[in-house]
């Protein structure tokens, strides 16, 4: 895929304007603020529907109400114009022009490789478990929708054991209460434990051989880390009935689920220096941009933001080759990267072309 042009309107400190974007790696330089991260953030957005931003708001440039992001997204079957306008906790999403749903926006057609993704080893199980919801919802509709209804169902099941848990010191708990909500999360979570199996056992092979391909010297394995299984959702649950009254929370399920890393067997959190870290979560990423090729049939546009960040040269090399084998990658950093089929020089919120470079 293709990104032609984006068009931003008060996004951020992006000066309004339309960038043409050539096939290839186009590089994006600029000192520290310019505006080249939040470059790659509307591109994201209006690609896949996607944000890492806490509140749509922090998106909005400050002082001004909305946001606008276009993008002209060459694909195998012709040109698609992508929109996304933000209001007040407000996202509007249009396809040539009719409105869809944000997650009806192309999921497979951008992949963003940043330098926090090195959270997805260091951070709280959190992290990890969005990465792979986010991976699995944009490989499966289906995943994406089982996931939200297993979410509000928890929520409702959590309401129910706080206001149990409440009652229990005056002997007025009602556990048989809890059997309705338990029937739901465990059919919803049961499922969603189940593909997250199936996705694992295709991501391990494809991230250890970008690890590898990357000078990992390690063995890095993937593992689930799971507080229940398909089998033993309903009796675990009953099991920690007491537990959870006395608590007032769901105790076993998915949503407390881990991705365990480990590198030559050692839990890679706790071992791992900055930059393998960083190497590890780059082979993540090769492992979802095969992945996402393979499920949509052509390749997502490669957004890397700060492309020398912690990376020796053995690892730059390997983004940079990975990026000039796709049909596009648009890539940041204070300096230009060599050999970019067109360059960007970023300066207080606008981009002036400059040609190819050397
Ligand atoms: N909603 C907003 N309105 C106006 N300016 C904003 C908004 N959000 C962020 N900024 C500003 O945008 C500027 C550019 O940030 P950005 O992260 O894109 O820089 P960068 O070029 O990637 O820098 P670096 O090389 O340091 O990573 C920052 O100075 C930030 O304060």
């Amino acid at each position: 895929m293709r990104l032609r042009a984006l068009t931003t309107l008060n996004f951020r400190n992006l000066t309004p304007d339309t960038l043409e974007l050539p096939a290839g790696l186009v590089s994006v330089s600029g000192a520290n603020g310019a505006g080249k991260t939040n470059l790659l953030e509307a591109a994201y957005l209006v690609l896949t529907g996607l944000t890492e931003a806490g509140r749509l708001e922090q998106l909005v440039a400050r002082g001004s109400g909305e946001a606008y992001v276009r993008a002209d997204l060459e694909r195998q079957d012709g040109v698609s114009i992508l929109e996304v306008g933000l209001g007040r906790g407000r996202r509007v999403a249009k396809v040539d022009g009719v409105r869809v749903r944000s997650g009806a926006l192309p999921p497979g057609s951008a992949v963003w490789i940043r330098p926090e993704d090195s959270e997805l080893i260091l951070g709280a199980p959190g992290v990890r478990r969005t990465f792979l919801d986010a991976l699995l919802s944009r490989l499966s509709q289906r995943y994406a929708h089982q996931l939200s209804l297993y979410e509000r169902h928890l929520a409702q099941r959590n309401a129910a054991l706080r206001a149990m848990t409440s009652r229990v010191g005056e002997g007025r708990a009602e556990p048989w209460a809890l059997d309705v909500w338990d029937a739901k999360v465990v059919e919803l979570g049961t499922e969603i434990l189940s593909l997250r199996r199936r996705v694992l056992a295709r991501l391990t092979p494809l991230a250890q051989e970008a690890h590898e391909a990357l000078g990992g010297h390690k063995a890095l394995t993937l593992n689930l880390d799971e507080t229940t299984t398909p089998e033993d959702f309903h009796a675990d649950l009953l099991r920690r009935r007491d537990e959870e009254l006395a608590r007032g929370v769901t105790l076993s399920g998915p949503h407390r689920d881990d991705l365990a890393m480990r590198l030559d067997d050692f839990p890679a959190g706790d071992f791992v220096s900055r930059g393998e870290a960083r190497t590890i979560a780059l082979a993540l990423r090769k492992a979802e941009l095969d992945l996402l090729t393979e499920r949509y049939g052509e390749p997502p546009v490669l957004l890397v933001d700060d492309w020398t960040a912690e990376l020796d040269p053995q690892r730059r090399n390997f983004l940079l080759g990975l990026a000039r084998a796709l049909p596009q990658a648009l890539i940041t950093g204070t300096d230009a990267v060599p050999g970019a089929a067109g360059c960007y020089a970023a300066h207080d919120g606008s981009f002036s072309w400059q040609g190819g470079s050397a």
